[in-house]
């Protein structure tokens, strides 16, 4: 049986998938305690003893722990941003390109996409790779997550009252430097030849997010309609368990952002005006889903040869 080594157990992402793991039969899950889990010793024994470990770690522990393997066949999936466009990682996003999937399936290296990431890449990355969206078309990406997207010390700051950071905000507007750490992977695994304009929000919620992209249907060539773009997001997830896109014809006045919590889905939506010439896509996942905990677990499912969506859906 595989013997998985969560390292960072004690944190969002850890618990999220400590939790998802916690009735598994088919492998066995390793923590260390809390006098060990930031000894660099007892770290190094856990990683080099797994068959496979998951780094839920800030992006400095994670380059850390991966330099701490000495077993070649020790293999790993990392949370953190470290890796996700590193030369000899794989990004883990099975639904994203045909054979993917088979990538990381042999893949000693495979990096958990972004919260924010995830939603952007599948929603763009299908257009691109069809024609719809011009590599060098400036596009641009909005949308607002639950506060557990920051981690421990953002969850502190909305929910301590005595943190020194309390805020009592309802929604904020952030990344005003236009220098998200999620863009290099949004333009990266896009294929798009521009860094995104990305204007991200938190929110007083804890999890689940909600992401757009707005399109002008007339500045793309040969001027698709708004059921154009929705045929190409369904016919690129059609077989996707994980990955739904809602009806062309659907009729809501309005999304929430909560609607997946809990879940390891992702619903695409297509809202298109065709007289105005305008779309806007939308994403709806949980941050700690297939933003994060869910993808995790899935890509260790492929990496193990286990039934992709133990644990999930
Ligand atoms: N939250 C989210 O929605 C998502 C997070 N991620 C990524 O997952 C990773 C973890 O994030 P998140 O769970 O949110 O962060 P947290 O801060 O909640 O958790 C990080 C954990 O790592 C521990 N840690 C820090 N340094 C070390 C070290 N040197 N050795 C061992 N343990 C250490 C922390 O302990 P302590 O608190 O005691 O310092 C904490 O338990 C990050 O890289 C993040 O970018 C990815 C996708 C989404
Ligand atoms: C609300 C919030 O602050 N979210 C985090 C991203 C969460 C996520 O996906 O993070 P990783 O890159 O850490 O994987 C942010 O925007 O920086």
């Amino acid at each position: 049986m595989a013997k998985v080594f969560i390292d960072g157990a004690a944190g969002t992402t850890g618990l999220e998938i400590r939790e998802r793991l916690s009735g598994r039969r088919d492998l066995t899950v390793v923590q260390l305690g809390e006098a060990d889990r930031k000894d660099a010793k007892a770290r190094a024994r856990a990683l080099n003893d797994a068959d496979l470990v998951v780094l839920c770690l800030p992006d400095d522990a994670a380059r850390e722990a991966v330099s701490l393997i000495e077993n070649p066949d020790v293999r790993v999936v990392d949370a953190s941003t470290a890796h996700r466009t590193a030369p000899g990682w794989t990004y883990g996003f099975a639904e994203l390109e045909p054979g993917q999937r088979e990538k990381i399936a042999a893949s000693k290296r495979v990096s958990n996409p972004g919260c924010w990431a995830t939603a952007f890449v599948s929603l763009v990355r299908p257009l691109v790779r069809a024609g719809v969206l011009p590599v060098d078309f400036p596009v641009t990406a909005n949308g607002v997550s639950g506060y557990s997207g920051g981690g421990r010390k953002m969850v502190e700051e909305f929910e301590k009252k005595d943190a020194p950071d309390y805020t009592e905000t309802v929604v904020r507007n952030y990344a005003l430097t236009l220098t998200h750490k999620h863009l290099p992977e949004m333009k990266a695994h896009t294929g798009l030849a521009h860094t995104p304009v990305f204007a991200p929000f938190v929110g007083r919620f804890y999890r689940g997010m909600l992401v757009e992209v707005p399109l002008a249907l007339w500045a793309l060539p040969g001027v698709p309609s708004s059921a154009d773009l929705h045929r190409v997001l369904a016919d690129a997830y059609a077989s996707q368990p994980l990955v739904e896109v809602a009806p062309a014809d659907l009729k809501v006045a309005n999304l929430d952002a909560e609607a997946l919590k809990g879940t390891n889905k992702i619903k695409l939506f297509v809202f298109g005006n065709d007289a105005s010439g305008q779309v806007r896509l939308v994403a709806l996942l949980d941050n700690l889903g297939k933003g994060a905990g869910g993808a995790a677990v899935q890509n260790l499912n492929i990496m193990l040869g286990l039934p992709e969506t133990t644990g999930l859906l």
